[in-house]
Formats: structure tokens, sequence, C-alpha cells
């Protein structure tokens, strides 16, 4: 059952007092971020929507399923019910897969208590369009908000950050976006350490529609690799992929320079190239003949390419942009294209100025 809020958002400064943050996710990247910052002495909670897998956690101090090999903090405490893992946070951050944001976020509004004084600050870390709607995350919460008239404070989390990497504490960058400059100080303060260097954008549709386009150009990257293609046709894919995602972004009122940022050509090129990456390994394996069914039932991760390529799909068609890459990558997902006459159709288009 929904509550009816109506609440004015209180001036919440999150280093007013401790921050408590919930994560939202126990994948892979959920628990890396619980990790992190309950390794840096922040007071985190970490919630997964199955009750076996988060016993198996807490037996363990490891996420066997999702980021094997990295023990988790005492200090993180484990939840059962979003309820539990929310009570006084002041940050809650999303991480569960997009086609599930949507039914997640409005689990967390639910059990929101009517007046709290503080509410909490809404960050997204998951990297989708919703088939649907064909929204990004940001504004899938801001019609949640709106449709319960609360109003809150929402930031994404964008950039290159393989989970596995961040666990093993390898220098990454990455960007917090919010179009308020004070949250986005305020988390980039609180994801920030030694070896996780958080950038502040106010670009927010700039980051979130680069996130979620570069994981169709890496399943196209992977396709490619698959097919032994070599560095040429994988230089030529990462660079006029960019020029797709650049496209596409700046339709929806993205900034151009954000594509050339660490949430744009940076997750671009680490998810076109790197063995760790999910939609790649979906390409690979398409180029390599298998069928998407087969592909999909092997893994029990998300690769979120395949689903944001059917929303881009639609809203390439609806904005009439040309998005070649995008078309290609659709027909062999959801029409069974072969890969190989995928590429030849790709080379076979009208020449063009670049
Ligand atoms: N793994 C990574 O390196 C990174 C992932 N991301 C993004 O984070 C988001 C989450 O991905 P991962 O953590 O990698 O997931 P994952 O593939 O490691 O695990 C899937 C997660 O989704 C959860 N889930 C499935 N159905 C659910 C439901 N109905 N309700 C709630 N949770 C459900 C599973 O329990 C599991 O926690 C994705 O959008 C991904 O693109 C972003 C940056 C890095
Ligand atoms: O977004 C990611 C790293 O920034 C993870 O990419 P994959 O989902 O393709 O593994």
């Amino acid at each position: 059952m929904s509550v009816k809020l109506k609440m004015t958002r209180k001036m919440t400064k999150i280093s007013d007092g401790k921050p408590i943050v919930a994560v939202i996710g126990a994948g892979s990247w959920g628990t890396a971020l619980a990790r992190l910052l309950s390794e840096k002495g922040i007071e985190t909670r970490l919630w997964g929507h199955r009750h076996d897998h988060l016993q198996r956690i807490l037996a363990h101090h490891e996420n066997k399923q999702y980021l094997p090999g990295f023990l988790l903090p005492k200090n993180l405490r484990v939840c059962a019910t979003i309820k539990e893992a929310i009570a006084t946070a002041t940050v809650i951050c999303i991480v569960v897969p997009s086609h599930v944001y949507r039914e997640t976020f409005h689990k967390i509004l639910d059990q929101l208590i009517p007046g709290n004084v503080r509410l909490p600050i809404f960050v997204s870390a998951t990297k989708g369009i919703e088939n649907e709607s064909l929204q990004t995350m940001n504004q899938v919460m801001q019609e949640c908000l709106e449709s319960r008239q609360i109003r809150a404070y929402t930031a994404i989390l964008s950039g290159p950050s393989f989970a596995r990497e961040v666990a093993a504490k390898v220098p990454t960058a990455i960007t917090i976006g919010s179009t308020d400059e004070r949250v986005a100080k305020e988390l980039q303060e609180l994801f920030s350490t030694d070896y996780f260097r958080v950038y502040t954008s106010h670009d927010v549709i700039g980051l979130e529609i680069s996130a979620a386009l570069k994981n169709i150009i890496a399943i196209a990257a992977g396709i490619c690799d698959g097919l032994a293609f070599g560095s040429n046709a994988r230089a030529a894919l990462i660079t006029r992929g960019l020029a797709e995602m650049t496209r596409l972004g700046k339709a929806l009122g993205a900034e151009e320079k954000t594509f050339y940022g660490l949430s744009g050509l940076g997750d671009l090129v680490l998810t076109c190239t790197g063995a760790l990456s999910r939609n790649r390994h979906v390409g690979l394996e398409l180029g390599k003949g298998k069928s998407i069914d087969q592909i999909l039932k092997n893994m029990s991760m998300v690769a979120e390419g395949v689903k944001t390529t059917k929303s881009v799909y639609r809203l390439v068609r609806r904005l009439r942009i040309e998005m070649p890459i995008l078309e290609q990558v659709y027909q062999i997902i959801y029409e069974g294209k072969d890969c190989a006459t995928a590429v030849k159709d790709l080379l076979d288009r009208d020449l063009k100025q670049e």
C-alpha cells in the first residue's frame, strides 16, 4: 500500500550529522559500493531481494555469488527488509537492474515515514532506460516522487567502474551528478576515498544517457571481437558509437561535453575493451554464433544493454535520429539477424563526411 505524503524538503546537509547510507541492491555493484562506504567507517546497510542470498552473505561475510573473493567488513549491516535498511538513512543508493527499478523505488517510498523531518537523498547507480516509459532512472525517480507529492533531492552515480576493480581498490574515477550543486558536493565527499576519485556534474541527463548507451556499443564491440575482427574495427566502433551516443544525448537535452567525460568516453572505452564487461560478453557470444536466449540463460548477472537496446530503438524511431550501430544491434538481438550480415549492412551504407 502506498502512503500519500506531503513533505517539503528540509535542507538536509548530510555532513551535519553522521551520514547513514542504505544500499538497495546486493548485486556486484551494490555490494562493492556498500563495502567501500562501510570500510570508510560510514554506517551502511545493504538490502537484497532474496533472503537465501542475504543469509549466505551473512554466513560468509562475502557475496560469493556477485562479488566473490572480497570479505565484507563486520560493520556492514545486511538487512532483510527495505524498511530496516532505510530507517534513519540520510542517503539511499539504489543499485538494482533498471527493469525492477520503478517497483523497487515504490517499495522504498512506501516505507518512508510521513512527516519525517529529514528526507533522504536518493542516488541511482543503475545504468539503463526503462522499456515501457523510455525514461532514465532519474526520470523514473522524479515521476514516482511527484506522484506522491514528495520533494526530495536525487542524484546519479556513473562512470567507468567495474565492481571487482573497485573492490580490489585500484584507482577509479567516477562522476556524481545532481542538479543541486550542494548535493553533488556532499555526495562527492561521501563516496570519495584515496582510490575512488569522485567528480561532480550538473548534467544528469547527459550522465544517464551516456551510461545507458555505452552498454549497447559494448555489445557491438563484443560482436566485433567475437567475429575476430581485431583492433581497427573496435576503434571504429568506439568512435562512431560515441558519435551516436552524443547525437541522441543532445536531442534529449544533454551537454555534448559530458559524452567526452568519464560517464561517456570513459565508460565506453572500459566496457568495449574490458574483459569484465557483461555487455561485451553478450556481444562476444553473439559474434561466436550463440543465440541471445542461450546467452542470457547462462548469465546470472545483468547485461543492461540488452533491454536498453529495445528502449533506445523506440526512442530513435520517435525522435527520428540516425543511429546505425544501435539499429544493427537491435536487429541482431530482437530480429535474429546474422552478425556478419549486420556488419556488411553497416559498411554498405552511403559514404559520408565524418
Ligand atoms: N557491476 C558493475 O561493475 C557495475 C554495475 N552498474 C550497474 O548497476 C546496476 C546493478 O548491476 P549489478 O550490481 O552489476 O547487478 P548484478 O548483475 O551483479 O546482480 C543483479 C542484482 O539484481 C538483483 N535483482 C534481480 N531482480 C531483482 C528484483 N526483482 N528486485 C530487486 N533486486 C533484484 C539481484 O538480486 C542482484 O543483486 C546495473 O544497472 C548495472 O549496469 C554500474 C556500475 C558498475
Ligand atoms: O558499467 C559498468 C562499469 O562501469 C559495468 O559494465 P557491464 O555491465 O558491461 O559489466
